[in-house]
């Protein structure tokens, strides 16, 4: 329990390991080039929305355990354990991984590393950058040979991060291929992950490639498993067919299983999206495109449902959107989540918007990042407020409130009772029963 942490890049990821670090007896420093972001932290007030954090934090920062920073040479001075936790968004017009934030933590950090220390990486790079930033720490790292780097991917999900974080599935460690920092590297990360280990948490060692690669091909396989419900769905459109059944029988078989396999308006977010077209185009430079030119498809398919969407409602409305009112439920990438990085709700809503439509949107938690986002957008403050006057209500993101709504409540307010529900999350005998015209994606 000796190691002193620290934590670079507090973000979604970041922050959620610092905290949960902090709460298994650790000192940790988190840090972070946003100011405000460490102010806030600093005071107790997470940045964003994650069901259990806040408390985390708190309890980390009362306890004296846990502190921000913006100071790398603090955090240099400071660590026996570096997290690099920092993003790695999709480059704008193109597919490949923006790793300008990655290289510029590590240039930062390195110089000033003059003690024995693990730098473990967790963000989502694609594969051979471990060997490359091996290369930067021991060109410029004091510590020289005692700079070692490992890497530790993250399986985390926005809305779960924190039982994810203490409870993981695996736990996976890219090793140096020097045996001796290799052994050096796996015991460190076996201690600050004792307690994971303890309660029987597979621990998985690896080279840096296969590590980097595990941490895609997961996301690839995820992503590919909700493309092929929804391309059931479309076929199940044009078959009259029910893909909610179709979806249920499947999952008995458990070489299948049931787990997103949930038909709808598809994946979005700050990973699946970008983290299978960064996995395409890394293939593309080593030479092995087509294998991974399914995920083109993949990713087709998932936009596919977005266009769908767009163009229920428009049918619903009687070909245009020009001068009609249309209540958008849902602005997040998924529920439990504030994120709106490439959220099919809010594509959704503006693209209505922009073909003439009146849009407005409410969503239980993510309306500040909805409103920064997509600020041509009207937004409401309550569901019943979003729907007043609306000629048609979209559920595009199946927050709890959502899925529990009364449709006599709606009735009362909306122009027409007419619903689409974007991810197949109400009952249609219920709302059918109560007057309104309710249809979803791949089912009748
Ligand atoms: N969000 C998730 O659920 C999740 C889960 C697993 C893996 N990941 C991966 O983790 C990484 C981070 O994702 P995120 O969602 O937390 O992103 P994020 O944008 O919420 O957080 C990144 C943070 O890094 C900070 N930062 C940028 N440059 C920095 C620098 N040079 N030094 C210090 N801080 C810097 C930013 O200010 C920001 O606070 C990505 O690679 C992502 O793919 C994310
Ligand atoms: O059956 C399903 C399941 C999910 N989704 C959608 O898929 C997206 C992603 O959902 P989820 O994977 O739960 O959210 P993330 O928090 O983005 O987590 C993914 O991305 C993280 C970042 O890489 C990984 O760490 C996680 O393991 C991986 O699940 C969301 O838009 C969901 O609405 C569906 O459409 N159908």
């Amino acid at each position: 329990m000796a190691h002193r942490l620290t934590v670079i890049g507090t973000g979604y990821l970041g922050a959620t390991h610092a905290a949960c670090m902090a709460d298994l007896g650790f000192e940790v420093l988190g840090l972070d080039v946003d100011e405000e972001k460490v102010a806030r932290l600093s005071a107790g007030d997470l940045p964003f929305y994650e069901p259990g954090l806040e408390p985390l934090l708190r309890r980390g920062l009362a306890s004296g355990r846990l502190r921000f920073t913006s100071s790398y040479a603090e955090a240099a001075e400071f660590g026996d354990v570096h997290f690099l936790c920092v993003g790695t968004p999709q480059k704008a017009g193109e597919y490949a991984a923006d790793l300008s934030y990655v290289n510029g933590a590590v240039d930062a950090l390195a110089p000033l590393l003059r003690r024995p220390c693990l730098l473990v990486g967790k963000s989502t790079v694609p594969v051979g950058t471990a060997e490359r930033l091996a290369g930067t720490l021991a060109r410029l790292a004091p510590a020289g040979g005692d700079a070692v780097l490992a890497w530790n991917p993250e399986f985390l999900r926005e809305g779960f991060a924190v039982q994810d974080t203490l409870h993981p599935d695996r736990i996976v460690a890219g090793l140096p291929a020097e045996q001796g920092a290799a052994e050096h590297a796996e015991k460190v990360l076996r201690e600050v992950y004792a307690t994971m280990l303890a309660a029987g948490v597979p621990f998985i060692t690896a080279d840096y490639p296969t590590s980097e690669l595990v941490k895609v091909s997961a996301n690839a396989f995820l992503a590919t498993k909700i493309s092929f419900i929804n391309a059931m769905a479309e076929v199940c459109e044009a078959a009259h067919a029910d893909v909610t059944k179709l979806s249920e029988a499947l999952s008995y078989d458990d070489r299948i299983g049931g787990r997103f396999l949930g038909p709808g308006l598809g994946f979005g977010g700050g990973c699946l999206p970008k983290d299978i077209r960064a996995f395409m185009a890394r293939a593309g430079e080593l030479g092995a495109d087509q294998a991974l030119t399914f995920l083109r498809e993949v990713d087709e398919i998932n936009i596919r449902r977005r266009i769908r969407m767009v163009d229920l409602a428009r049918q619903q409305l009687g070909g245009s959107f020009i001068g009609r009112t249309v209540g958008v439920l849902g602005a997040a990438f998924k529920p439990d989540s504030d994120d709106v990085r490439d959220s099919p709700a809010l594509d959704v809503a503006a693209s209505i918007r922009a073909q003439g439509g009146k849009v407005t949107v409410y969503d239980p938690q993510a309306m500040r990042n909805a409103r920064r986002a997509q600020p041509s957008l009207d937004f409401a403050d309550s569901t019943l407020s979003a729907v007043r006057g609306a000629h048609v209500v979209l559920l595009l993101t199946e927050w709890k409130v959502f899925r529990e709504m009364d449709p006599g409540d709606l009735a009362e307010v909306v122009a027409e009772r007419s619903i689409l529900d974007g991810r197949n999350a109400l009952d249609p005998e219920l709302w059918r029963a109560a007057g309104w015209n309710y249809r979803a994606l791949g089912r009748p």
